[in-house]
């Protein structure tokens, strides 16, 4: 069970259930519609999952949206509010997002404003997504501006893990999920680091470990936002690595992965704690982790510190003088900090992020 402030909701997790239309049946509840909120080449991948939902009973309709960040716009919001009002959609109705944390930022995002809340239910198709972006509610629309600039809290009924989606999974984007797993290892769960996966080897061949990895990651992010659902405390922790992550991620034209980004951040965040606490091995330790699962620690696109900090100050825990940069001094364990003065942070970039 997720507990959310007042709200709790199931993470249940069960090899093939996304393919099972009992689920669906169980999830669909009373709704007299479902809309499936997807993308072509998720809806590529599972047909039977989207035939399970069918079969479920209500009326249903597929919203495909673009893939990958491209979903995540207020023109794609747009379209799925056309869908829903085409549909006649009502609040006791139901969405499901079918994909990665793209889509279930989105799908989050267009079911919480939806006549101010419809119902909704994950079923996350990308690892990042099982240990992370399904989880706690939190949606996101990007900006021209910034990332994630526009969004609301808006839990989900519950959250359907499935780790038969794992094994599709490019590289890449495995890569990607396991810097989130990274980061709550360095933030809360130390045990996450003695215990990575070989990228040498498939998810099937060590699918024990995805699932302690899978089931310590969903507790730690659990944890730290059980009592913070609004993002003003602990579950601040769990944006280690963000602040300058996501302004490189923006900067790069979304040409690296939201992990990838989170991993250069959280090399430039323990080179900001060495500079501020005097504290040494914190970036070599980041380093030498990331390194383990094949994750870029030196930065490759062309950002500059400028377009960096920029996009920095953007940032939604920014508030003057008030703690919004998470550093984490010690394997398991995170603090926050004021936002670094531009000094530190462009010799912090100097030192471990300057391309070149
Ligand atoms: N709300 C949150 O708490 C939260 C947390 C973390 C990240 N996020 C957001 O999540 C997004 C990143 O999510 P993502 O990494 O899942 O990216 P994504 O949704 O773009 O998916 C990555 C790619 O994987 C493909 N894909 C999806 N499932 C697949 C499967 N089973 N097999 C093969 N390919 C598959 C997709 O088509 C896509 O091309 C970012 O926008 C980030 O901001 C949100
Ligand atoms: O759930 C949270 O809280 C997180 O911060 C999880 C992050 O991994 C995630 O990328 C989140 O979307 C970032 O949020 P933002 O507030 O920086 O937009
Ligand atoms: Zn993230």
């Amino acid at each position: 069970m997720v507990r959310a402030g007042s709200i709790t909701y199931p993470f249940t997790f069960a090899s093939g259930q996304l393919g099972r239309t009992p689920t669906w049946r169980e999830a669909v509840g009373g709704a007299r519609t479902v809309a499936v909120i997807t993308s072509r080449p998720v809806a590529a991948l599972f047909p039977e999952v989207l035939r399970a939902i069918a079969q479920a009973g209500p009326r249903h309709i597929v919203v495909e949206v673009p893939d990958g960040e491209d979903a995540k716009t207020l023109g794609v919001v747009d379209r799925c509010y056309q869908a829903l009002a085409q549909a006649q959609f009502t609040r006791g109705d139901l969405v499901i997002a079918l994909g990665g944390g793209t889509v279930t930022d989105l799908a989050g995002f267009v079911a919480g404003t939806w006549k101010r809340g419809a119902r909704l239910v994950h079923a996350p198709t990308t690892l990042l997504a099982l240990v992370d972006a399904a989880i706690g509610g939190k949606t996101g629309i990007n900006l021209s501006s910034g990332k994630n600039l526009v969004g609301t809290f808006h839990q989900p009924e519950r959250v359907l893990a499935d780790d038969t989606v794992l094994p599709s999974l490019p590289a890449r984007e495995l890569r990607s999920g396991l810097a989130e797993v990274i980061k709550c290892g360095f933030i809360a769960e130390p045990a996450i680091l003695d215990d990575l996966p070989d990228p040498a080897r498939t998810v099937s061949q060590q699918s024990e470990r995805y699932l302690r990895l899978i089931e310590m990651s969903v507790r730690a992010k659990a944890q730290l936002l059980a009592d913070d659902v609004a993002d003003r405390g602990p579950r601040r922790h769990l944006n280690y690595g963000h602040t300058a992550g996501q302004a490189i991620e923006t900067a790069s034209g979304f040409t690296l992965r939201h992990g990838e980004a989170v991993a250069l951040g959280m090399v430039y965040a323990a080179r900001i704690c060495e500079l501020l606490t005097g504290a040494g091995g914190i970036v070599c330790d980041t380093r030498d982790v990331l390194t383990r699962v094949g994750l870029p620690v030196r930065l490759e696109a062309a950002v500059s510190f400028e377009q960096m900090w920029e996009l920095m100050q953007q940032d939604k825990k920014v508030s003057p003088g008030r703690p919004s940069f998470v550093l984490s001094p010690r394997r398991g364990t995170a603090t926050l900090t004021t936002m670094p003065e531009r000094t530190t942070a462009q010799a912090a970039f100097d030192d471990v992020l300057r391309p070149g």
